[in-house]
């Protein structure tokens, strides 16, 4: 397991908590972009956490890296951020014989951008030649100094005692059985408790060219008190860690495990060996081959639409979807962000509506650059017909692409909540254009509407492809390289905004420095609501806003098999995160 920390100020450094330990640092300016970028490129494996400042005095310095006891690593660049800022490579350079010396004699490896004659030549450049520097030098440092993260594939948590004796009883059930799986390791790893090194060495590594059954487990009873953020690290780093839970433990801890690890075989809650053995397929070495290592995917072939010329300018980001799914919050958040252009209109939807405009109107909805990144957020764009998406291939064949997931049932009653407000039976080409969202709000009740009327909107084309994320997705991939494509999981908007925020930035190579900055009030604030304040007086004559008990029931069973196979495609990309 790789972490790296990024330009950490001292009082990030004092609040390191064992969520946050890393074993490695990365200091310079803009480190934090190359570092999400390797986050991404890495599946989610790479952990990086990214500050404003440096520490700016040998005693601060000192001070830091005494609460950073896990660092082993150190990379330091002395880059520029852009030509504007040349200063900052004395200061850069300062900043490492500053670390230097209060390393000597430590345990550290000092990694150096400067040094390496591939990113010599980047030294003076803007910053981008800064940030692929970084890129380089960090994958440098991690693929060299690191212990190789183990694979772990079972972890038992639950009641001390009892887990205890499950593990020994499993070890003694393999034991008896000659043809059980081997090599096989069992042992108390504590994650958090203790150091990557320490980790890896109590498991097998994983070795992709092997093809040699293997099991490692992981009995640590304490897991099942870490809080979300530490149990979503262990789906992300172990992505086949399967669950054993062992003697009583609460609801709401289970339910924490469970949110994160579901579907058929995820967590089991067992008394006795022979069922866990069982289930984790150890016995009859079922379920523990190393993962084929995966097949490099082939892109399809873009062609230029014909009148490829009229669009001179390059779109660097798309925000896709999903529809109801805070699309218009992350177009807010961005908006304002000094290295990015949002389209004139949050939605332009040029590729599904207004294709015929041609590529000049498209290319006229941003003014001139002035050197920011061009983007839009169309919600709609997530079930493009496949014809239009190879367009926005070929002619941005290095775009971003930003998903937001959103649960599919409240999804689709905020999307048919909508279809009501606006009056509209069907959301079919442009019909919203130009309708007062509110001008119809007794129609609108919800109320009034029966389930058949809901089921049958549900399932109509217009709201079912926009529920059937996957398929949109995969349409998406077939051009697009998954490096390039990020799938968010609404529910962070609200838990954590500004991590998700900063998540976007890392990976649209923009500055996430700023978000620090931002306002909580207006980072957390609801775009876009149901209940909008401007129509809340009209919208609380509407009764009907709550999914009443039997329409859920048939949402739950007409939706499992959309956010089932979202749920696999986000293990096939390496996502530790789930639809629930
Ligand atoms: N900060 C924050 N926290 C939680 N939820 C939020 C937030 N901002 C927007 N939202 C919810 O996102 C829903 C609107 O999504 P979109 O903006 O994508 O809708 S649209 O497709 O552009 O019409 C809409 O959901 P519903 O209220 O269920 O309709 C918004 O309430």
């Amino acid at each position: 397991m790789v972490r790296v920390r990024t330009n950490l100020t001292q009082a990030a450094a004092r609040n390191f908590t064992y969520t946050e330990k890393c074993s490695f640092v990365n200091f310079s300016s803009k480190c934090d972009l190359a570092a999400g970028h390797h986050r991404i490129q890495r599946r989610n494996k790479l952990l990086s956490y990214a500050a404003d400042e440096r520490y700016e005095s040998e005693e601060d310095g000192a001070d830091f890296f005494k609460h950073t006891g896990y660092v082993q690593g150190v990379v330091l660049h002395y880059l520029f951020v852009n030509v504007a800022h040349r200063s900052r490579y004395l200061l850069d350079k300062e900043l490492k014989e500053r670390t230097e010396s209060i390393l000597k004699g430590g345990d550290f490896r000092v990694f150096d951008a400067r040094s390496s004659s591939r990113v010599g030549s980047s030294r003076f450049l803007p910053y981008v030649g800064g940030f692929e520097a970084q890129k380089f030098v960090l994958d440098e440092a991690l693929s060299s100094a690191l212990p190789s993260t183990p694979d772990v594939h079972f972890a038992i948590i639950g009641e001390e005692a009892p887990c205890r004796a499950l593990s020994d009883a499993m070890k003694e059930r393999l034991r008896a059985n000659p043809t059980a799986i081997a090599p096989f390791s069992l042992a108390e790893g504590n994650y958090f408790g203790s150091s990557p090194e320490a980790y890896s060495q109590l498991f097998q590594p994983a070795s992709a060219s092997s093809n040699q059954p293997r099991a490692n487990g992981d009995c640590s009873p304490g897991y099942i008190d870490l809080n979300d953020e530490s149990v979503s690290e262990l789906a992300r780093l172990f992505p086949r860690l399967r669950v054993v839970v062992a003697g009583a433990v609460g609801a709401d801890k289970l339910a924490r495990w469970k949110r994160v690890f579901h579907g058929p075989g995820a967590v089991l809650e067992v008394g006795a060996a022979e069922k866990a053995l069982d289930f984790l397929g150890l016995e009859n070495n079922t379920a523990l081959l190393p993962p084929a290592p995966a097949p490099p995917p082939t892109l399809k072939k873009a062609r230029l639409p014909s009148d490829h010329k009229h669009m001179t300018k390059q779109v660097s980001f798309m925000g896709i979807g999903a529809q109801k799914a805070g699309t218009t919050w992350l177009h807010k958040m961005l908006k304002d962000h000094p290295e990015v252009q949002m389209a004139k209109d949050k939605e332009t939807h040029f590729f599904d509506w207004h294709r015929k405009r041609g590529l000049g109107w498209y290319n006229d909805q941003w003014a001139t650059t002035g050197g920011a990144k061009l983007a839009e957020v169309t919600p709609c764009y997530a079930v493009l017909e496949e014809h239009r998406i190879e367009e926005v291939a070929a002619l941005f064949p290095k775009m971003k692409v930003v998903f937001i997931a959103r649960d599919i049932i409240d999804r689709s009653w905020s999307a048919v909540k909508m279809e009501l407000r606006n009056n509209v039976h069907g959301i079919s080409d442009g019909q919203f254009a130009g309708k007062d969202a509110y001008d119809n709000m007794d129609e609108a009740d919800p109320a009034k509407y029966k389930n058949s009327y809901f089921m049958e909107r549900f399932k109509h084309p217009d709201h079912w492809t926009r529920s059937d994320y996957a398929t949109g997705i995969r349409n998406w991939l077939k051009y697009f390289p998954s490096e390039q494509v990020l799938l968010l999981d609404f529910e962070r908007i609200a838990r954590e905004p500004k991590a998700l925020l900063k998540e976007v930035c890392a990976f649209l190579e923009i500055d996430g420095g700023q978000v620090d900055g931002l306002d909580d009030a207006v980072v957390g604030a609801k775009v876009n609501e149901q209940i909008a304040g401007a129509a809340a007086g009209k919208q609380g004559e509407a009764t009907g806003e709550v999914i009443r008990p039997k329409l859920l029931k048939l949402m739950q069973d007409l939706y499992a098999p959309l956010t089932n196979s979202f749920n696999a495609l986000l293990e096939e990309l390496g996502y530790g995160w789930r639809l629930k």
